[in-house]
């Protein structure tokens, strides 16, 4: 299994290679050459399996010979130990024929922990074996950051940069990045929106020399490891609801289109997925651009689904590489107009094929309010904002007899504002976090600033 990068000009890399890289040399992310398929009998044997065997049969075709199948299923087993539900990501009947996919029972209640757990086991696995240090810097809306920490705290070979937009997080998810003791964790708070954030972490990335000085590593989805776990749980779903014998539809909260694309590949795998609804809050853009075929950027507005304030959506360049028949030089081009002019114009057979496989719709403020209060009255379910901008634009979705499934991918009790503001109910925060407020903070503002960030690092790393 090799990995090629969405811009065509980087070196093919291994599982492992790729996973240790994170963005490609060239700019672009990695992507495997092909995907490997299940045949339907595979699928169909996925049935009643733990998730932990799942896992391995869904994510072992991808990784090669990287790792063992017994270190594989050792990562797997450690991975998903601490998460608090035996299901791993339960399904939860809201309406006849629409599911709730519940991804907040990891350890810092987001469907971040499910890939993030995995590659810390991974990448302690490698770098163990190379004798490697690494620095990660990693930009967060909110959740990752918090899922990075917790993977990562307190490693010896592996220090932890996490850029997150000051002031644009939810009290409990700064907290969840700023009160960690370790001294391997850094949580920096940047002047400016998590695009910023994204695109510095990014530009260090293309700072070879940078790179290369410190062992950059990324963990945001721009790592193909990322994607390729998140793959799992759309099989777990798909088969508890009777595929391969029965098609399936998802919706997904979306932003950096990670966790959407996993469900593209777990399509291209042969899992009968009809439609993947993409769910955005009001930064519309992938909306807006499924909808009229331009991609174009108008500044990232704050709201109360903030892990979604997202404008410059990092794997829409895989789905487009994918859309445009794996022509990176089209893909660099699109690229290079995003940054120079703000957007780009999809061709007419691109846009129809991410037609064929993604649909999109748009939740609004007060929407995604009413949307909490009446799914608290309709099924008892408490939803989170993210949640809600998925399960009210999955309603505008659902086609008998096609069963959906929204991914519910935070936990209500990191968005207690929003949750109390729509319901009158303020969600606790489970016992072994009781203490999140009175725990001592230890953050550092920093400007948006790329020679000031590496200064910072260069200078609080430990070699
Ligand atoms: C709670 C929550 N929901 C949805 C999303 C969007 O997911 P993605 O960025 O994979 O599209 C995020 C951030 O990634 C998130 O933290
Ligand atoms: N919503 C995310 C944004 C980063 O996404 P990633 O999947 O690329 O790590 C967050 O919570 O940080």
């Amino acid at each position: 299994m090799r990995y090629v990068s969405t811009r065509g000009q980087a070196p093919v890399l291994s599982f492992g290679e790729a996973m240790l890289t994170g963005l490609a040399r060239d700019g672009g992310l990695y992507v495997p050459e092909t995907i490997p398929t299940l045949a339907p009998a595979d699928i169909a044997a996925l049935a009643g399996l733990p998730y932990e065997e799942v896992a391995f049969r869904v994510m072992r075709p991808f990784t090669g010979d990287t790792f063992g199948d017994d270190e594989l299923k050792g990562a797997i087993a450690r991975a998903y130990a601490g998460f608090g539900h035996a299901a791993r990501a339960p399904l939860k009947q809201l309406a006849p024929g629409h599911f709730l996919l519940e991804l907040f029972h990891g350890p810092t209640l987001a469907f971040k922990d499910f890939a993030m757990q995995i590659i810390g086991q991974l990448f302690q696995i490698a770098l163990a074996r190379e004798g490697r240090h690494i620095t990660i810097v990693g930009a967060t809306s909110g959740d990752t950051g918090s899922a990075a920490i917790e993977a990562f705290r307190g490693l010896d070979n592996v220090d932890v940069f996490i850029l997150f937009p000051h002031g644009r997080v939810s009290d409990v998810q700064r907290r969840q990045m700023t009160t960690p003791t370790e001294a391997n964790v850094h949580a920096l708070a940047l002047e400016g929106d998590f695009d910023d954030c994204q695109a510095r972490v990014k530009d260090m990335f293309n700072d070879f020399a940078f790179r290369d000085e410190v062992g950059l590593a990324g963990v945001n989805s721009i790592n193909w490891a990322r994607v390729l776990a998140q793959v799992v749980y759309y099989f777990t779903a798909a088969v508890a609801l009777g595929a391969p014998h029965r098609r399936v539809a998802f919706t997904v909260p979306t932003g950096n289109f990670g966790d959407i694309f996993a469900g593209y590949i777990a399509q291209q795998m042969g899992l009968p997925i009809e439609t993947l609804v993409i769910a955005t809050n009001q930064n519309d853009i992938l909306h807006r651009c499924l909808t009229t075929g331009r991609y174009e950027t108008d500044g990232v507005r704050a709201s109360i689904s903030p892990s979604m304030d997202i404008q410059v959506s990092s794997n829409f360049e895989r789905a487009l590489f994918m859309a445009y028949g794996r022509d990176g030089a089209a893909v660099a081009q699109l690229m290079d107009e995003l940054k120079t002019k703000g957007g780009f114009a999809v061709s007419q057979g691109a846009l129809q094929a991410l037609r064929e496989t993604y649909t999109s719709g748009r939740c609004s403020e007060g929407e995604t309010i009413s949307t909490i209060a009446m799914e608290l009255a309709a099924s008892g379910e408490l939803l989170c904002p993210h949640s809600a901008v998925g399960v009210k634009v999955a309603g505008e979705h659902v086609a008998a007899p096609v069963p959906m499934v929204t991914l519910a991918t935070a936990h209500p009790a990191k968005f207690p504002d929003a949750v109390e503001t729509a319901t009158g109910i303020r969600p606790a925060l489970p016992p072994r976090m009781a203490d999140l407020f009175d725990r001592p903070e230890r953050m550092t503002r920093v400007p948006n600033d790329l020679q000031a960030l590496e200064a910072l690092i260069q200078e609080r790393r430990r070699r």
